[in-house]
């Protein structure tokens, strides 16, 4: 489905729900795009399974939530000025409801691969009307009823309310996925009672009184409207073909080379067509008599393609033939055609061999495939009360000059006034000033996607470089406005961790400078592997000196062992580096301190209090390659099994003797 549709949906869910919102069903829906591209095909899937997210999300039902989509689809199609559309196709609402296809219809150059749903009007009262929704795609219907009520509202001020009175396959689609019951797509068929104040327009109808002059009008001989309209056919009640125009017929016998072209009158509709829109309609005369507001689209059936037998074939005199003849004729044609499937495949194997190119170097497009397109007429169909009989009044739906050549047709087929020319050569301007639109919207949404991207490396690094400087928490506390982030916590364990001979600081070689940064380098980014957050916190490093805190910014009542654990890993990593004559040795003490964030230009997260100096008495008191904690954190994790060894009194400067313990080992795993 295109992307219009979802860029609508995108638009309104981050304006009445919140980006936040948006991002957790793009999340639940893995949906990779930050923005969708207009005149993209996007999965159909998405639409249902948005609407299923949203409903998580908000509490909202799906179909509330596929009505939503389709009111957004209505208000904003407005951007690209399809409203004026809308308000042009009619006076009233009922006018509006029997143009969609219409509307669709038009639109097809600037969505080529639409497959648009049909409408059908099937009644009318002062209180409303039925409509009949048919499409190949499921868990649209409710997103059909936001898109009418949005449109009665909006361009009629009309207050419309719309339910099912009965459908087929109406399921809700998505990646829950429509449970295909038969081979094949599934057609869905809606039937809607649309209730909305329609007086007027049901009196507007009854008030048109014809002009006396009309009211004995001469009867129309067929014939005329078979020049009119030179694709046109006539059906009888049995739905066979009674009359047809020239160029009908001309294009079948192009189609069919093989076939008498006389067997084209006479024949089931449905033996030379197949009926494109509306889906899995039951061609047969009542059901088509309903069905007279519909657009139909009917596609000629060809057998064959090939040129050279239908100028035999046409050349041919068929007026005089007997039966024998006939078959000369047709023998003629087949022979022809047999000739030109060889020259075919002597073509086909020439381009097998010289590697030919699906892609036409000098216009960079696919070469069209070789033989006929088969040919779509779009029109209704009419009752004819003097001759009994339908007739479908009908321009073949070409789309530029390409696909006039490809059907074997050219301009002077069209009918002059029958506005098919003028929609070829302007649909042919149309698409090449789109494909340049196009090509330059690819551009620019490329551009943005990439320019996204790069906002959102950026925005990573940024964040890394933040988290780097501030814990996560406090910097998310700060992103939502909060001031001063100070905070004072009960206990936690603050770690010393200094790298020591690993420079000596009077020397002025310059080379051993660097040796010590890289060696330096080297030993804090292996300590920076072993903090693993929210247990334990990087709080800085100053010179040789690497500080961390086990219980802060978040609350951790296993900050002792966390901060142990880490002194165990750090010693034995850092050892395994075999790094010559380099040592570490660690404090740890635990205690209250208070922490916050200081500092505008490079704020820090900064941690205060006695607990932190004696931490780092405990680690610049230590010996190499060993681990000194703190009477009181010693006695905290020896009662959960840490084994450490009382080391006895150790003078520690500005806090005289104190108690200290080694740490030998974590706890039996
Ligand atoms: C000028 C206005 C409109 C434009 C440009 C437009 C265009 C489109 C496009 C591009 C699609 C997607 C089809 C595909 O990707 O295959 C679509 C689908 C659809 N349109 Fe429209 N549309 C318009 C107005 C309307 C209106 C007014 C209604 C009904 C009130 C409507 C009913 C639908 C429905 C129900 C679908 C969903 C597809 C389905 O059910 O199969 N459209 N339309
Ligand atoms: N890296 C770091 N060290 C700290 C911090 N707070 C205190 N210290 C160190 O803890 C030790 C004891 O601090 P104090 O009791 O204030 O001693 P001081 O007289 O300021 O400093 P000294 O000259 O080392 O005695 C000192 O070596 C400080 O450098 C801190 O936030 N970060």
């Amino acid at each position: 489905m295109y992307g219009m549709l979802y860029e609508s949906v995108q638009h309104y869910i981050q304006e009445e729900y919140g980006m936040d919102t948006w991002k957790k069903i793009c999340q639940i829906v893995d949906c990779k795009h930050n923005t969708f591209k207009t005149h993209q095909i996007y999965p159909d899937k998405l639409m249902p399974d948005i609407a299923a997210a949203l409903s998580a999300c908000t509490g909202e039902s799906f179909d509330f939530c596929m009505n939503f989509f389709g009111r957004c689809f209505v208000r904003f199609f407005s951007n690209f000025g399809y409203d004026k559309m809308i308000r042009s196709t009619g006076r009233y609402f009922c006018d509006f409801l029997q143009s969609i296809d219409n509307i669709h219809l038009q639109m097809r150059f600037t969505y080529p691969k639409m497959k648009s749903p049909s409408m059908q009007l099937t009644n009318m009262d002062d209180n409303g009307a039925v409509i009949l929704y048919r499409s190949g795609r499921t868990g649209m219907s409710k997103y059909l009823i936001g898109q009418m009520t949005e449109v009665a509202k909006e361009f009629y001020g009309l207050e419309m309310t719309a339910y099912v009175i009965e459908s087929q396959n109406d399921i809700c689609g998505g990646t829950a996925g429509p449970i295909k019951l038969t081979e094949g797509p599934l057609t869905v068929v809606v039937k809607y009672r649309l209730d909305f104040d329609n007086r007027d327009y049901m009196a507007k109808r009854v008030n048109i009184v014809a002009h006396p002059t009309q009211l004995k009008m001469p009867p129309v001989d067929l014939n005329v409207f078979l020049e009119l309209f030179p694709f046109t056919f006539v059906l009888n009640h049995d739905m066979k073909i009674t009359l047809a125009g020239e160029k009908i017929i001309e294009t079948w016998i192009l189609h069919n080379p093989g076939v008498n072209p006389k067997t084209f009158i006479g024949t089931h509709v449905m033996d030379v067509f197949k009926c494109r829109r509306p889906k899995d309609t039951k061609i047969d005369w009542n059901t088509i008599l309903q069905m007279r507001t519909v657009l139909f689209e009917m596609e000629l059936i060809r057998t064959g393609h090939n040129r050279d037998a239908y100028d035999a074939a046409l050349n041919m005199d068929y007026e005089n033939f007997d039966e024998m003849s006939l078959n000369e004729a047709q023998t003629m044609a087949l022979a022809k055609a047999d000739e030109f499937e060889k020259e075919q495949e002597k073509e086909q194997e020439e381009a097998a061999a010289t590697k030919h190119d699906e892609i036409d170097p000098a216009t960079g497009q696919r070469r069209p495939s070789v033989g006929l397109r088969s040919i779509l007429l779009k029109g209704q169909m009419f009752y004819i009360k003097d001759v009994d009989s339908l007739i479908f009044l009908c321009s073949p739906l070409i789309e530029n000059l390409d696909e006039l050549h490809s059907i074997g047709l050219y301009l002077n087929d069209l009918n002059p006034h029958g506005l098919s020319r003028e929609l070829v050569m302007a649909g042919w301007q149309h698409c090449s000033k789109l494909e340049i639109m196009f090509e330059k919207e690819e551009q620019r949404s490329d551009e943005l996607e990439k320019s996204l991207e790069l906002a959102d490396s950026w925005k990573r690094q940024g964040d890394e470089l933040l988290y780097s400087m501030i814990p996560r928490p406090i910097a998310e506390r700060m992103r939502m406005g909060q001031e001063h982030v100070c905070q004072s916590f009960e206990e936690v364990s603050v770690i010393f961790i200094e790298v020591m001979n690993i420079y000596d600081s009077g020397s002025t070689n310059v080379q051993e400078a660097m040796q010590a940064v890289n060696t330096l380098n080297k030993v804090f980014s292996a300590l920076d592997e072993e903090i693993i957050s929210p247990f334990v916190y990087k709080v800085e490093t100053v010179g040789m000196v690497y500080m961390a805190v086990s219980g802060a910014p978040d609350i951790n009542p296993l900050h002792a062992q966390h901060a142990c654990d880490l002194a165990l890993r750090v010693i034995k990593k850092v050892k395994s580096h075999n790094l010559p004559d380099v040592a570490i040795r660690v404090g740890i003490n635990s205690g209250p301190v208070v922490a916050g964030v200081v500092g505008l230009k490079v704020p820090r997260y900064c941690l205060f209090g006695d607990t932190v100096n004696t931490a780092s008495r405990m680690e610049s008191s230590c010996d190499p390659w060993k681990i000194q904690l703190s009477n009181y954190t010693a006695l905290k994790v020896r009662d959960v099994g840490y084994r450490v060894e009382a080391r006895g009194f150790v003078k520690v400067k500005g806090k005289g003797d104190m108690e200290t313990y080694w740490l030998l080992e974590g706890p039996e795993e």
